[in-house]
């Protein structure tokens, strides 16, 4: 086999080897441990492993060889190799150990990085696909600086799951107050991050208890052990499989012996499911034209392909593809923008990053060149600060950049998708890689446009401001509780102010509806406008129904992206109880079909799972409610 550009996949490539299969693909947990040397981490490590009786090893080079000499592990082999594949074919060689171990529920991989200097750059690289951070706490110490620094560098690699091990409880007397104590500090600086799914678990590594085994020194612990965590956590649906993307990465000639000259797209499928037989669109030049058949992993035809399968296609018209194209959706589109706007972490230890300063950039199998057009600020991930006079960054820092490439990029929000929203800079004297992005939006606005700062900082305000934001059906009571929590503050002094989705809808939203993306344009907008006023000082109240998990998750990133507190309160109450309350008659209605798209019925509300209170009828009054919320809020 040979490709348009010349590599040769015979025998090595995408096609030839075993992959891993759909189901494989949940079964394998990727994950990134943080914490430095006294934490413990090391012993954790091998306390899982040995523990565990896995099989493991530290070398690739030995995995590959036990599978070959097997000859049925390839599977095995493929998903070890899989992941790491993206990084080396971008050369990026950096300091972090990757381990590997099995059980019979569950294969993982773990990214172990290092708690030297290099540690930012180390998990920027490590962690990056991860589906879980582990992170370390020594009971004695608490939540530290690094702590935090972890913390944080997780959310915004969008790691989905956090798991943090308190580690030593040997040494605290396996103090439950201890561990209440640290969960607790930790959770409330958790707030401010975009963390959704939070556990902790009171270890010894040394000991072993809660590793493994469950700990009989602590029976006031009812969580599972470390490893059954570990082996359950629910990541199938951590995947976008809505928004259908392949990046090409080669093209093949398969040779059928009947003459006819084939084509097939071979890549690996980073969104979203393909099916024989759909419509896809080629970017970025915009034919569109169908899918005639699907090569799964070995050569065997598929019906269908999931992100994480690497697979070939072939398409019905004969189209100029090249690596770096991306097949989507006609109706469901990537970006397609040359200017940018993104987090980036800085890699190199021997040149600064400049604005005006030109890279080589890599966005899934493209390649451009980039050049930064604007620092809007740099973040110190120790304090959350954020310098807005910086103009360049230095090993490790991380700063949200505007890029301008030459040519356009496929991309989506990181948010949104890890691996189409991500991107690495390469310097092209010295061909190293130099940073690792993560998009937040394409700049449709002048590039010209620059964050404007004030004098004002906001230790100089009088008041600390917030967002607290309430979801729920309509009729579930949020106006009532949001009304109350408004009396309250105000009538303490706090300057607070109530953004109701029905007033906003009569004006600064009047211009939408309750179509899907009316509603999430309608989220996005109440988020930011409810950071402006949070950020003034105000305690922003929202009450929208907002039925969409990904919206309010961007809602609490606007938040955090500022360093500004949001907690979101769930108000649960059943759909039969909103209905039989029905204060508007427009459950009735839309019951009688005389109203369409009506939360509930015929449009969707998503259950939040990462709400940070949760109230039910059973909770009270409104009244009594809202003193509840703001008692546990300390607000
Ligand atoms: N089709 C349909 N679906 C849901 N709600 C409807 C609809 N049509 C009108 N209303 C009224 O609009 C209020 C909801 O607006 P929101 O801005 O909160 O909705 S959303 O967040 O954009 O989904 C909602 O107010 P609350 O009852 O206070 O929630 C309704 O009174
Ligand atoms: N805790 C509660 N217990 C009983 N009824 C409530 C409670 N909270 C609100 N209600 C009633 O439910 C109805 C809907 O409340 P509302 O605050 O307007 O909901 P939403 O803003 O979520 O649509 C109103 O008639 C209100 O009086």
């Amino acid at each position: 086999m040979s490709t348009t550009d010349g590599t040769v996949t015979a025998g090595t490539g995408l096609l030839s080897g075993a992959h891993e299969s759909v189901d494989t693909g949940t079964a394998l947990l990727r994950l990134a441990t943080a914490g430095s040397v006294d934490d413990g981490k090391s012993t954790l490590i091998g306390r899982l492993l040995f523990d565990s009786k896995s099989i493991f090893t530290d070398q690739m080079e030995s995995i590959e060889r036990t599978s070959a000499e097997r000859g049925d592990e390839r599977a095995d082999l493929a998903l070890l190799t899989d992941g790491l594949r993206a990084e080396r074919e971008q050369g990026i060689t950096i300091d972090v150990a990757y381990r590997y171990f099995a059980t019979p529920q569950r294969k993982f991989i773990i990214a172990d990085t290092p708690g030297h200097v290099q540690y930012t750059r180390n998990m920027v690289t490590g962690a990056s696909t991860a589906d879980l951070a582990l992170i370390l706490v020594d009971a004695r110490k608490g939540v530290l600086e690094q702590t935090r620094r972890h913390a944080f560098l997780s959310s915004l690699l969008g790691i989905p799951h956090l798991t943090v091990c308190i580690n030593k409880m040997d040494l605290v007397d396996w103090s439950r107050e201890r561990f209440t104590e640290i969960r607790d500090e930790f959770t409330s600086f958790a707030a401010k991050l975009n963390v959704t799914d939070l556990t902790f678990i009171p270890v010894s590594a040394l000991r072993g208890d809660n590793v493994v085994e469950s700990s009989a020194a602590m029976p006031w612990y009812e969580g599972r052990p470390l490893l059954s965590h570990l082996e359950n956590v629910h990541i199938a649906s951590d995947r976008n499989l809505i928004d259908a993307r392949m990046p090409v990465q080669y093209v093949i000639r398969p040779q059928r012996g009947d003459g006819a000259d084939h084509r097939a797209y071979a890549g690996t499928v980073a969104g979203g499911v393909f099916s024989r037989g759909d419509e896809v669109v080629v970017l970025p030049s915009g034919f569109e034209t169908t899918i005639t058949d699907i090569w799964g992993p070995g050569g065997n035809r598929v019906d269908e392909a999931f992100a994480s399968m690497a697979v070939s296609v072939e398409l019905a018209d004969e189209i100029d593809i090249v690596r770096g194209d991306m097949l989507a959706r006609p109706n469901n589109r990537p970006y397609v923008g040359r200017d940018i706007d993104a987090m980036v972490c800085w890699f190199a230890d021997d040149t600064e990053l400049q604005v005006g300063g030109s890279y080589a950039i890599m966005s899934g199998t493209r390649s451009t060149r980039a050049q930064v057009t604007g620092l809007n600020y740099r973040l110190d991930v120790n304090s959350l600060h954020r310098d807005e006079t910086a103009d360049r960054l230095q090993l490790n820092e991380i700063a949200r950049l505007t890029l301008r490439t030459q040519q356009p990029l496929m991309f989506d929000p990181y948010r949104r998708n890890r691996e189409t929203g991500s991107f690495i800079l390469i310097d092209e004297a010295t061909n190293k890689t130099v940073g690792a992005g993560m998009i937040s939006a394409p700049m449709t606005r002048d590039s010209h446009v620059v964050w404007q700062s004030t004098k004002v900082a906001r230790e100089h305000r009088p008041h600390r401001g917030a967002t607290i934001w309430l979801t729920g059906l309509s009729g579930s009571g949020k106006s009532s509780v949001a009304v109350e929590l408004e009396r309250r503050l105000v009538a303490e002094g706090r300057p607070a102010y109530l953004m109701d989705g029905d007033n906003l809808r009569h004006g600064l939203n009047s211009d939408l509806g309750f179509s899907d993306d009316d509603r999430r344009e309608n989220i996005r907008r109440t988020s930011e406008v409810a950071a402006l006023f949070a950020d003034s000082g105000a305690v922003a109240i929202v009450s929208l129904i907002s039925p969409f998990d990904d919206e309010r998750r961007r809602a609490r990133e606007i938040h955090a992206e500022r360093d500004l507190g949001f907690h979101q309160i769930f108000v649960d109450t059943p759909m039969e109880e909103c209905e039989r309350r029905d204060p508007k008659g427009l459950y009735a209605k839309a019951r009688r079909g005389e109203i369409s798209r009506f939360t509930g019925i015929d449009s969707p509300y998503e259950r939040p799972t990462d709400a940070d209170i949760v109230v039910t009828p059973a909770d009270g009054t409104p009244s009594e409610v809202a003193e509840a919320i703001l008692r546990d809020l300390g607000l």
